[in-house]
């Protein structure tokens, strides 16, 4: 496996490597299982594979979020070893960004709901590296996960509204025994936090049965609020009960289409996100 620093080292391993296919995941590291599946999938499915590990600070509007953000590249690097990964972009942010980009992208409505609310600018920020690192690695497939839904309905609008040539790969969400999704920034909860996470994802379950036995979208979120109010540890965000096409919220349920219930929330100052799709 080869470790690249820099944009021409990854041009030039790949330009002499690469005659057919390369696989690529795009991740901030400290990599979980979750991330794994994507990689061996890239690693099937492709010629080469290609993973990045970059913490992107455009992406962070909470400058906490960022210092605290794990950084484990080491681990990482034995991991992607293992699964069959070629090779491995973790460029420093001087080496993404030897100017702040000027370019704002705008993703229209997706701007304005659940991660686009509440993580103001977070989206110019993963278009613009996403951008950069499909320029730079040039992936015939990018693996990505539908734990972070709305990021895939963003770069499905990257992709198709800047012709970018590629296909993108939608990977379910790994989840732990208990249920709660695989995500790097569960190793910031503390042991009694993490003991609570479960409930996140058991939300999502209440939601789906309440919609399935009858109940309207607005009876179903005021159950869930209830559900939360009983949990003092776990601060909600949003709660949404949306289409799973268009990610536009629901007054109706109706079985026949596909709907997404998607949700953030903090549990020890750790803001974690979720979604289930049925
Ligand atoms: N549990 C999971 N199952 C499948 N894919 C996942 C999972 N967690 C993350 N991914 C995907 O891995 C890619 C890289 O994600 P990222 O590095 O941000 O990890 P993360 O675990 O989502 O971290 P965090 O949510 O704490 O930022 C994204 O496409 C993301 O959707
Ligand atoms: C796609 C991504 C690697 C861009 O920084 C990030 O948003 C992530 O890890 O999901
Ligand atoms: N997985 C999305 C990256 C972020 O939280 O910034």
């Amino acid at each position: 496996m080869i470790i690249a620093r820099t944009i021409l080292e990854t041009k030039n391993y790949l330009k002499s490597h690469c005659t057919k296919t390369i696989g690529f995941v795009p991740t901030m590291g400290a990599l979980h299982n979750g991330h794994i599946e994507l990689i061996k999938r890239a690693v099937n499915e492709n010629e080469i594979s290609v993973c990045s590990v970059f913490v992107n600070p455009t992406q962070f509007n909470n400058p906490d979020d960022l210092k605290k953000y794990p950084r484990t590249l080491e681990a990482d690097l034995l991991l992607l070893e293992a699964a069959g990964c070629d090779l491995v972009f973790a460029p420093s942010a001087e080496e993404m960004y030897s100017q702040n980009p000027i370019l704002k992208l705008d993703f229209g409505d997706l701007e304005h709901i659940m991660e686009g609310e509440f993580r103001p600018g977070h989206f110019n920020g993963v278009g613009i590296v996403v951008s950069k690192l499909f320029h730079i690695v040039k992936p015939t497939k990018a693996y990505f996960g539908q734990k972070d839904i709305q990021q895939v309905a963003v770069i499905n609008r990257l992709i198709n509204d800047l012709s970018f040539d590629l296909e993108m790969v939608v990977c379910e969400t790994i989840r732990e025994n208990d249920g709660l999704a695989m995500s790097s920034r569960n190793r910031r909860l503390s042991d009694d936090a993490r003991k609570l996470a479960p409930k996140i994802y058991e939300s999502l379950l209440l939601g789906k049965k309440l919609l399935q036995e009858g109940n309207s979208p607005d009876n179903t979120f005021s159950k869930i609020k209830e559900y939360y109010d009983n949990i003092e540890e776990i601060e909600l965000e949003y709660y949404k009960i949306t289409s799973a096409e268009s990610l536009a919220e629901l007054s109706n349920f109706d079985p026949k289409n596909k709907t997404a219930l998607i949700l953030a929330a903090y549990l020890d100052g750790v803001r974690l996100i979720d979604n289930l799709i049925f």
